[in-house]
């Protein structure tokens, strides 16, 4: 019998701490999760659930700004931002109660606590209530889940005016006029739409030659255009050099090819990248090795520690919500069941930024096969050839897949247009399963659905692989009298 009070104890409870609070307690765990503020963490109250929430309101004033495309009259839309917001925050409210409310996790048998926990040593943590009750807890083993938060740069002058990260910004109760955005990654962009199809003015700041840096540029390329087309301005390649608070207005002094501006606004977003939450864990009293703040774990999520795992946010490797469940999965499954073959899927990374259109990613980019030397061909496939794109007015996208020329292995691909984040499913699941171009190709997608946009992306790699031999082969061996097709251009998209 264990000498702890508990088997596992888990520290924080938003999208990782919850998958493994879940996950200790169904496999028979005695499990702890402390959680120092909300149950759902940045997904639910500061991340995901109110970005996209905002993102939706944003996408409906801009097609009843464009309904003209449909036929129909283009109309201003009437924007009441309170109410937005309002709905916003009920729609987080709904998440929370449908999926992270306390008593959820109580009724899988787990006891959840409200406090700030910080190692005492290998095996104990103290918890600090908000009323500043202390308690010290044992376990025989942890994970830690706690996450990040907005990491600000030092800008001069930034700590004296009022900025905005993703902490507050879903606080706020008037539109901004002229919002500025430091940071063009997936939070400055997809905050760049959502507020400029809301009616603000928006300019992007970033010290990046381009946007979302991590995505295909010639991907990225298209969405930018677009995002351009709705209004929102760049300054790419510009180093913030100072920020000032001028009466109401936001003052950012950039500096960009050796000349200086000064841009200006009445709301300024920080957007340049996460912090670890570790600085209150006192990690040093358990051992536990960091690197820039970040707990350090391997493939199956291991610390330094054989008792001590880590999963999502907080080992600042993906920083997505289903990396961090992903994380959580095996970092619970490998603590309690320790034999099980299980780690991070790191070749199957994925990930898609909301905007319209869509960009998403799955498997590995084109860069990184590159790199790697990786012999592969480039399958490029045109929403407008997509009939369903076509009814639907979103012709803007293109399909791109890695994969190799003769088995159609697929390695990576990358998507934008509309529903892209779906598209990139289906390319998950074959990368997961083997699923080659061909599988993808010879299976039935229903007419005229966004899905077999993806089949008919993989017919490309049937399309590569013909050529002027073997047609020739072909009415050889069968005496047929017909042309031998053009195939000059091995880019053709029938
Ligand atoms: C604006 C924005 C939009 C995003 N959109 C997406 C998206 O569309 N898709 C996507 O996949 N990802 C998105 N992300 C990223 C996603 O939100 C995170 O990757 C995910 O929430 C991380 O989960 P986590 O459990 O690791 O950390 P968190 O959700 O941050 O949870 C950590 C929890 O630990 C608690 N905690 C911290 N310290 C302690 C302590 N000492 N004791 C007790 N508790 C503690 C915190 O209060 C928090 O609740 C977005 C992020 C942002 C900021
Ligand atoms: N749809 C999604 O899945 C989604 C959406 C939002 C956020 N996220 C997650 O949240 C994480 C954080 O997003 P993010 O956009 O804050 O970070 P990021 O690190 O991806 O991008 C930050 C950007 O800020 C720029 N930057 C940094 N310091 C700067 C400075 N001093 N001056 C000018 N530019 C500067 C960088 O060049 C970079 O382009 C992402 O990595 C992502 O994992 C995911």
């Amino acid at each position: 019998m264990s000498s702890y009070e508990f088997d596992m104890i888990v520290i924080g409870g938003g999208s990782a701490g919850l998958t493994a609070a879940g996950i200790a307690a169904n496999f028979g765990a005695k499990t702890m999760m402390v959680e120092a503020d909300r149950l759902g963490g940045d997904c639910t109250w500061t991340g995901c659930i109110p970005s996209k929430t905002l993102l939706k309101a944003s996408k409906v004033a801009r097609q009843i700004k464009d309904a003209g495309k449909y036929g129909l009259v283009d109309n201003e839309p009437e924007i009441n931002f309170k109410k937005v917001m309002k709905h916003v925050d009920e729609v987080k409210k709904e998440v929370y109660e449908d999926a992270d409310r306390p008593e959820i996790f109580e009724d899988m048998g787990i006891d959840v606590v409200h406090g700030k926990a910080a190692f005492l040593d290998p095996h104990t943590i103290e918890i600090q209530t908000k009323e500043g009750k202390r308690r010290a807890v044992s376990s025989k083993k942890f994970i830690i889940a706690t996450g990040a938060k907005s990491f600000v740069p030092e800008i001069p002058g930034l700590d004296s005016v009022d900025y905005l990260t993703n902490e507050s910004l879903f606080e706020i109760e008037n539109l901004p006029e002229k919002l500025l955005i430091i940071g063009g990654g997936p939070i400055g962009t997809e905050m760049s739409q959502a507020f400029v199809n809301l009616g603000s003015e928006v300019t992007v700041i970033d010290m990046a030659s381009r946007i979302l840096s991590k995505d295909d540029p010639e991907l990225v390329d298209i969405l930018q255009q677009k995002l351009k087309e709705q209004g929102v301005k760049y300054a790419l390649d510009a180093s913030v050099e100072k920020v000032e608070q001028d009466g109401k207005n936001i003052q950012v002094h950039i500096k960009k090819e050796g000349e200086h501006f000064v841009l200006e606004g009445d709301a300024l977003l920080v957007a340049t990248g996460r912090k670890a939450n570790t600085a209150v864990l006192n990690l040093e009293a358990a051992g536990v090795a960091t690197q820039n703040g970040q707990v350090i774990v391997n493939d199956s999520c291991r610390t330094n520690q054989k008792h001590i795992y880590a999963a999502g946010d907080v080992t600042g490797r993906y920083q997505f919500t289903h990396m961090s469940e992903h994380m959580a999965k095996i970092a619970a499954t490998k603590a309690i069941l320790k034999f099980i073959p299980m780690k991070i899927e790191d070749d199957m990374l994925s990930w898609v930024t909301y905007t319209e259109p869509e960009l998403a990613h799955v498997g590995k980019t084109e860069q990184q096969l590159k790199e790697a030397g990786e012999k592969f061909e480039v399958y490029r496939f045109p929403y407008s050839k997509i009939d369903r794109a076509v009814t639907e007015g979103e012709t803007t996208g293109l399909v791109k897949i890695f994969a190799k020329k003769l088995s159609g292995k697929i390695l990576g691909a990358s998507v934008v247009g509309a529903h892209a984040g779906e598209f990139i499913s289906e390319y998950a699941v074959a990368i997961k399963n083997g699923v080659s171009m061909r599988g993808i190709a010879d299976t039935i997608h229903p007419y005229p659905s966004w899905g077999l946009g993806a089949r008919r992306a993989a017919d490309q790699w049937y399309i590569k692989n013909q050529s002027e031999w073997s047609v020739k082969l072909i009415k050889t061996l069968f005496g047929y009298r017909g042309e031998v097709p053009d195939f000059s251009d091995p880019d053709r998209v029938v």
